[in-house]
Parts: C-alpha cells; structure tokens; sequence
C-alpha cells in the first residue's frame, strides 16, 4: 500500500463515520475508494468525512463529504460531530470553523463532551431545495406511495438542510413501517432531481418525536444528523412542535437522542449530540486499500 492517510472509524450515533485525514495532500478520497471500503464489512460505513486544507480565510478545514455509494453530500450533521471530536482531541481546540460546498458550519465540545454544530439556515424554496415541480408552500408537497385512495406515505414537508430532506409524518411506530421498500422509491422519486434522504417521523409530544431515515447514497441508516434537523425545523414550521426539540432516533446505536434548536433570532438550526471514536487506521485514498493501527489486520484487496 503506498501513499496513506489516516483515518478513524467512528460512531455518530449509530452512523458509521470514516474521518478521513487529507490535510496537506492535493488529492480527494475517489469515488472508487469510497465503494471499495464499503464493500469491507469492517470498513463499511455511512459517510466519509474528507478533513482537507481550510481554503477560506477564517476556517480551520474544507470537509468533502461522500455516501456509501461513492456520491457526494453537502451536509453531514452526525459525520460533523465526529469531525469535532477528532479535531479536538488532537488540538485540544473546543471550537471550530468549517467550510463545506453547502456552506460554513461553526461547531463547539462541550465539558460534557457532546458537540453543537450550527448547521445554518433551512431553505424552503421549490427550486433550491430541489424539487422538479414547482410549490408555492413545500411544506407539504402532493407525493404520496401505496394504493391512491389509501396511500401508506403522503404529503411530505420539503426542505433543504445543505442537503435535500422529505420529510413524511406518521401516527404509529416508525420501525413498523418498511422503509427498506419504500425508501429507494421515494429517494430516486422523480419529484427530487438530486435525489432525496426520507424520514419518518412521529411526533410525540410538542418537544419530541422519533426518526427514522432512508438516506439518500447510503440506504437505511441508524441515524442522520441532518434529517432529524429537517424533521425539527419542519415540525416547528408546520406547528406540530416548538422550536426546541428532542429527536429519538429510532434506530441510534446505542440508544442516543439529538437536540435540535431552530434558533429564532437568526433562522440558524443548532444540533448537539455524541461522537464516538472506534478505532483507528490508514487507507489509500485512491483505492480503499486499508490496514487498521496496532495489527495486521488489513483491507483485502
Ligand atoms: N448521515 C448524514 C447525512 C448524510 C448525507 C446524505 N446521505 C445525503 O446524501 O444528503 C447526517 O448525519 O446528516
């Protein structure tokens, strides 16, 4: 294996996060990479979180996000946590300044050690989250899956949190639906251009509600950071809850909760929550090609 980089496994509450170190490199962790560490059980994973060299002033790293299926994100809420605490348990910094393609991202670790990030400002319009049709109020969109006189899923709020997120409220248990199914129909929907990542939500009080997520380039997942933001800024916005919101993440590993604040005073989305580092390890950016620190434990191909 030539020209590693290292990386960390880490747990963004049940999201299987690589933090992947290219600071100082010219290079990007490929798309073809990306598919092969996927395909290695002990290396599968949600999302890569690429740490580049800052390239604007005032911010410590450009992060490259990129799915389990080798496509790119724009917003990786739970992989940003992971960032966090990797940073700073290498610094010893607490606060930190990041740029992505969605946009800057200000995030904090606090005594507890759980970690804020400021996901910024939810966006609402048709065409910039996107959709292919135009809506006036995307806050419930006509889309629905099942028989057209009884659909099992409708009425979807959409929106964009850097990333494009449907979200469809449900009245029982999100596990009992089959969202194995229903998830890769609705994320390639012809109604989302870009694709979408698809929750469920349940709200169960007016300052809590449980997810579940189908996400876009990485299939049923544990949990996502940025879809339960959207569940909470949609919640808020269609008056089902307040602004401040506990999310249970139905499937989160272990069993974990996040805090999302749609801060009134500036429109900006506030998620706090736990980072979990695993183990550790070097890769080729190129290739996948991978060995984990401390054995000879090593990527087979
Ligand atoms: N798990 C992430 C979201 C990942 C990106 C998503 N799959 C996309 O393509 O938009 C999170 O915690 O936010």
């Amino acid at each position: 294996m030539s020209a590693t980089v290292e990386f960390a496994r880490m747990n963004g509450l049940g999201n299987k996060i690589l933090v992947v170190d290219m600071r100082g490199r010219p290079d990007k962790v490929t798309p073809a990479a990306a598919i092969a560490l996927n395909a290695d059980p002990q290396t599968e994973f949600d999302q890569i979180m690429a740490i580049h060299d800052p390239k604007a002033d005032g911010t410590d790293a450009f992060i490259d996000i990129l799915n389990s299926d080798g496509s790119k994100a724009q917003a990786c809420g739970n992989g940003t946590r992971c960032v966090v605490q990797a940073l700073a348990a290498e610094t010893g910094r607490k606060a930190f300044t990041f740029q992505t393609v969605a946009g800057i991202l200000n995030a904090v670790e606090h005594e507890d050690g759980t970690i804020s990030v400021d996901m910024g400002r939810p966006v609402f319009d048709w065409d910039k989250i996107p959709l292919v049709e135009e809506f006036h109020d995307t806050s419930r969109i006509e889309l629905q899956i099942g028989p057209i006189d009884n659909p099992v899923l409708h009425s979807p709020s959409a929106m964009s949190m850097g990333n494009p997120h449907a979200i469809f409220w449900v009245d029982r248990d999100v596990m009992s639906y089959d969202l194995a199914r229903f998830g890769p129909l609705l994320e390639n929907h012809p109604m989302f251009p870009e694709r979408a990542n698809i929750t469920l939500a349940q709200v169960t009080s007016p300052t809590s509600m449980t997810t579940r997520t189908w996400e876009r380039g990485a299939g049923l997942t544990l949990a996502c950071g940025s879809a339960a933001c959207s569940a909470a800024v949609s919640a808020a916005r269609t008056g089902r809850t307040g602004r401040m919101v506990t999310i249970n993440v139905a499937s989160a590993k272990p069993p974990a909760t996040l805090s999302i604040e749609w801060r009134e005073r500036d429109d900006h989305v506030i998620m706090t929550g736990p980072a979990e580092w695993k183990w550790s390890g070097r890769l080729d950016p190129s290739t996948g090609l991978w060995s984990r620190d401390g054995t000879q434990e090593a990527g087979a191909r």
